[in-house]
């Protein structure tokens, strides 16, 4: 066993990890990282970088469909396997070049799983290292189902890495992953099932804005089974069938492929915590407001794995700033809490940010609610898009925006001005006195607005 010693040991290398090995490294301390599959993390070999160009592929059919008979004759077609070929022209490269960078910046590379010999030590492979500082930022994965078949199951990596799409496909959950994946599917030709074991759908975002694009999603054919929760699967990898319980009758349901989209829980098995005295929950570990943890002051964690924030790209950065910034300054940067942007990737996009209605209401906020369908504005009208629409809620009181939920091409894009105009505290009359280019999706903000 060889065992050398570093200022720093970085356990993961997504986008939370990445962050802050580089910075620690900018900062002139010795750092090792470690990683148990290819370098680079979900994002960009897994999630949200391969999936959105799926997504680029499945909003050219879309697009095209809705102007069919309004100037577009050839209708086009989804060519799988030269949609992946595209894919991984982006995800090829992604392990090599990570590994390379973190050579050429004295980052030294480490592969196989990470586990905790004790407070500050770490074994991987024959290897022990010392550390003065250990960063967990393991991410997540999918979450166990404990059902008879789990097995049969393909995750979200199999579905983004498919070399053939089936002819049906059942997706199980009905949060991002099933709706983005329900659309990508679906505009590739497949029949697609979301069996949800929720009352809704998406139950984090707006009920009113949701209600509208399950309106499209039916449009185009995809079935929603809600409070149907899969209790089994049988069969084999050509044909499944999918065992239900929906009210208090037990129903099946078969395809050529079932898709784990039932939520992603905290990586943390192999790492055993227990050793370095490190405690985690249900959301992962258990850390401060400086993100360092409860029980082990010499260990912080970051992005998907740590038990604050949402698990989201953007704030895995985010939270890997803040805990370099504490290791290397002493405990001074606090999470916050602001206000996250996020949008599912579905044809059009779902985008939101802040309070939904209920949520304001559970806080007793005095809000000014804007809701509306809007394929009648010129915007949904001029690419003839069947469904959109939006809500706003604004203080009554400041004039302040506290959520804002909206569907529609460009709502990819138009939920960052949104979330410029929270962070910075910006008025609702504040913004309505911006000139927006026209005609664009932003341009329609002044009408998403109370006056
Ligand atoms: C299909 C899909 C689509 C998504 N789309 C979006 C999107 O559009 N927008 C968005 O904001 N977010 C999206 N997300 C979420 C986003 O990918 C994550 O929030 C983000 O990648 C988390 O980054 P991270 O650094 O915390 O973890 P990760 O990027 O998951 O990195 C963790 C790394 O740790 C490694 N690891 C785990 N355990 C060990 C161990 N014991 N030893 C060594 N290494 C270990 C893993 O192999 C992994 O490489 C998506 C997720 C999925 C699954
Ligand atoms: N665009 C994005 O930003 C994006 C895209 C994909 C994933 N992600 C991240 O990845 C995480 C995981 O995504 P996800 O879609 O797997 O989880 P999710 O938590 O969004 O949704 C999973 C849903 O599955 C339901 N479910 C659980 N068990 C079930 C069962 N046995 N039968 C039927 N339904 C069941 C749950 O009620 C839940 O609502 C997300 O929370 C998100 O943070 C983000």
């Amino acid at each position: 066993m060889s065992v050398q010693s570093f200022d720093l040991v970085v356990i993961g290398t997504g986008s939370a990890g990445k962050t802050v090995a580089e910075a620690a490294r900018e900062a002139g301390k010795t750092v090792a990282i470690i990683d148990k599959q290819p370098f680079g993390g979900t994002c960009s070999q897994r999630g949200c970088d391969p999936k959105k160009v799926l997504v680029g592929a499945a909003e050219v059919i879309g697009r095209a469909a809705q102007l069919a008979g309004k100037g577009i004759t050839a209708e086009p077609s989804i060519d799988w396997a030269d949609l992946m070929a595209f894919k991984r022209t982006f995800t090829d490269p992604i392990p090599e070049n990570t590994e390379q960078k973190f050579a050429g910046e004295g980052i030294v590379s480490f592969h196989g799983a990470a586990t905790f010999a004790d407070k500050t030590t770490i074994r991987v492979g024959d290897d022990e290292l010392r550390a003065g500082h250990i960063v967990i930022a393991t991410g997540a994965r999918p979450r166990p189902l404990d059902i008879p078949g789990e097995e049969l199951l393909v995750d979200s990596t199999g579905f983004l890495d498919l070399p053939a799409l089936p002819a049906e496909i059942i997706l199980v959950g009905g949060g991002y992953i099933a709706f983005e994946f329900a659309h990508i599917a679906a505009r590739a030709g497949a029949a697609v099932t979301i069996i949800h074991s929720g009352k809704r759908p998406l139950e984090g975002f707006d009920a009113d804005v949701v209600s509208f694009l399950v309106k499209a999603m039916e449009g185009i054919g995809i079935r929603i089974l809600l409070n149907a929760t899969v209790t089994a699967i049988s069969g084999n990898d050509e044909k499944a069938t999918v065992t239900y319980k929906q009210a208090d009758s037990i129903q099946t349901v078969s395809a050529n492929l079932v898709v784990h989209a039932a939520g992603r829980v905290a990586d943390v098995a192999e790492l055993a915590l227990d050793k370095a005295d490190i405690e985690a929950g249900k959301k992962g570990i258990t850390v401060n407001k400086y993100l360092q943890s409860v029980s082990n002051p010499a260990v912080y964690a970051c992005g998907d794995v740590a038990d604050k924030g949402l698990p989201l790209t953007p704030l895995a950065g985010y939270e890997g700033n803040i805990v370099i910034e504490n290791i290397l300054n002493g405990n001074n940067r606090l999470f916050d809490g602001s206000p996250v942007p996020t949008t599912v990737f579905t044809v059009p996009p779902l985008a939101s940010i802040g309070l939904t209605e209920e949520q304001a209401a559970e806080e007793g906020r005095d809000v000014i609610v804007t809701c509306q369908e809007t394929s009648e504005w010129y915007s949904a009208k001029r690419i003839n898009e069947p469904v959109s629409g939006f809500k706003t809620l604004v203080d009554r009181h400041t004039g302040q925006i506290v959520g804002a939920h909206l569907l529609g091409s460009g709502s990819d894009e138009v939920i960052n001005l949104f979330a410029l105009a929270m962070k910075h505290n910006l008025s609702a009359s504040a913004i309505r006195d911006v000139l927006f280019a026209y005609p664009t999706h932003s341009s329609d903000i002044n009408y998403m607005l109370p006056a």
